[in-house]
């Protein structure tokens, strides 16, 4: 390990930064030293992405003094940010897909013979820096061609090309599985020891108290606890983010299953083979798995996104096998879809118009025309029960935080009071005390009468809500629990393959 600096790599003084109606970051500082991979948490919308992005150069602060490495500093935008050493990994990758793996890592900063590319240097120092950090991945790979985990890498390697001593990852392990979130703290520990700064934003705990040295948490805008890893607890840091006690990881009885509701048989469509399965009225049926073994393929192909090779599909009794997107959600589904950003919301439209979507022929409307009055008390309602941070329903939900977006997504569609729900990754990107509303609205929806369809990567809100647990594996499912059969350990043994025990469920 490199003897620490003396000064701190990232001191951030008094920074304050106000959008209309809403004060993002109040006078916050922030001090990082070399070698710390320090965790920024918070609720949505208390304010983390805003400082980030002034930190690297993306905002203008209104106030505040920013020091890298003790120099004072004032950038104009995110090159300028990288010239000083920083480096950000979004959440979004901003990767070419067409290109290969070395062409991206050198990407803008390429080695060059003679004015020219030097692609075989390029592929020698990708391959370089890849062994150096252990963030193997083949030079040579189209980038589109590659899982998300192998993407990330790829990221992290253009960074570590464009000399970053300090880099930002925003919510890193949202879209990873379990193992390649331990890998990935494995590399951020090895690049801290060599003396590099690692400033993590993340609602999840458990990788906070296992993988940081230092926590800073902002709430509406301002610092309130800055905590030494060692020396706090989950319950400290949630106390701390929500200014209440948070029951962590709770388990929901279970419900009292009616009639069927939906009803698969033998669905196939690539990536996923003869599925079987039912949901109940008053049923959470939770699916489990490593992420890529045809859950969203399933999930879609139930939404009416994908046509299907074989099988049948019924909605209440209803022949539904063949029908699309839209005569499917007015025979009675509602969906949360994985990608809030692609297909779950329009970006440019306002929250209440957000809420609003697909409510042409609800309660909501008349004869077919939704009434700006009704549009807007439907949003205010919605904001209240689900907790959304907008300063007025009025402004596009592209100014709402990554997680206030999913939480439209959610009321929008619970809204909908549809017989089944079909949701997937519901609390991603979410915090603590807003996953405990969210999980609480869901079970009230299930106890309510209508079936839930649930996916999650998230093996505790599998066990905490779901009735039943189904488990896929390679496209297919392996394995049913019931819910007191469901523990971390069995289900994790099924999701790695252990297992093609079948046990259809008693119905
Ligand atoms: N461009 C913008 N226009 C108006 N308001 C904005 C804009 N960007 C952010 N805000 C508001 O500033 C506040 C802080 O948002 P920010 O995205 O920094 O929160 P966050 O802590 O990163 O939340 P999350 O955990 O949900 O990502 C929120 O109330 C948000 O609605």
């Amino acid at each position: 390990m490199t003897p620490p600096r003396a000064e701190p790599a990232v001191e951030l003084r008094g920074i304050t930064k106000r959008f209309p109606g809403t004060l993002a970051n109040d006078r916050v500082d922030l001090t990082v030293r070399p070698g710390e991979i320090h965790a920024l948490m918070g609720e949505n919308g208390a304010g983390k992405s805003t400082l980030m992005s002034i930190l690297y150069g993306m905002e203008v602060p209104d106030a505040g003094t920013i020091r890298i490495d003790g120099r004072d500093v004032s950038f104009g935008s995110p090159s300028g940010a990288m010239a000083a050493g920083l480096g950000m990994v979004h959440q979004s990758f901003k990767l070419f897909d067409s290109l290969t793996v070395a062409e991206n890592v050198v990407y803008a900063a390429e080695p060059r013979r003679f004015g020219l590319v030097n692609r075989a240097a390029a592929r020698r120092r990708a391959g370089a820096l890849a062994e150096e950090h252990g963030l193997a991945v083949d030079p040579d790979a189209r980038v589109g061609d590659l899982p998300v985990g192998l993407r990330q890498r790829v990221e992290i390697l253009k960074l570590l090309h464009r000399g970053a001593r300090t880099l930002i990852l925003d919510e890193p392990t949202a879209v990873l599985t379990p193992s390649e979130a331990d890998t990935l703290f494995t590399v951020l520990k090895s690049l801290a020891a060599q003396g590099r700064t690692v400033i993590l934003v993340t609602h999840k705990l458990r990788e906070v108290l296992e993988g940081s040295d230092k926590v800073t948490v902002l709430r509406d805008g301002r610092v309130v606890a800055r905590l030494v890893t060692a020396e706090t607890s989950a319950d400290a840091i949630a106390a701390a983010m929500t200014g209440r006690a948070v029951e962590l990881d709770r388990i929901h009885a279970a419900g009292t299953p009616g009639d069927v509701v939906l009803d698969v048989s033998g669905l196939t469509t690539p990536g996923v083979h003869e599925a079987d399965l039912t949901v109940r009225a008053g049923e959470i049926v939770g699916i489990a798995g490593v992420a890529g073994n045809g859950q969203s393929e399933l999930i879609e192909a139930l939404a009416g996104l994908r046509p299907l090779e074989a099988g049948h599909v019924t909605l209440k009794g209803q022949d539904i096998t063949h029908a699309s997107a839209t005569e499917r959600r007015l025979k009675g589904l509602a969906y949360v879809p994985e990608d809030r950003h692609a297909v779950g919301t329009a970006p440019a439209a306002s929250v209440a118009d957000n809420l609003a979507m697909g409510h042409h022929r609800t309660s909501l409307s008349h004869r077919g025309l939704l009434p700006p009055t009704s549009v807007r008390a439907h949003a205010r309602r919605l904001v209240e029960r689900f907790g959304i941070k907008t300063s007025s329903p009025d402004v596009p939900a592209s100014a709402l935080s990554g997680g206030n977006l999913q939480k439209l997504l959610i009321g929008r569609e619970l809204a909908h009071e549809a017989p089944l729900l079909l949701v997937e990754q519901p609390t991603r990107g979410v915090d603590i005390g807003a996953i405990q509303n969210i999980h609480d609205q869901l079970i009230a929806y299930r106890d309510a009468g209508h079936a839930v369809l649930l996916v999650s990567a998230e093996l505790s809100e599998i066990r905490g809500l779901a009735d039943r647990v189904l488990v896929m594996y390679e496209g297919r499912i392996t394995a049913t629990y019931d819910k007191n059969e469901a523990d971390e350990r069995t289900l994790g043994l099924a999701m790695a393959g252990g297992t093609n025990e079948r046990r259809e469920a008693a119905d």
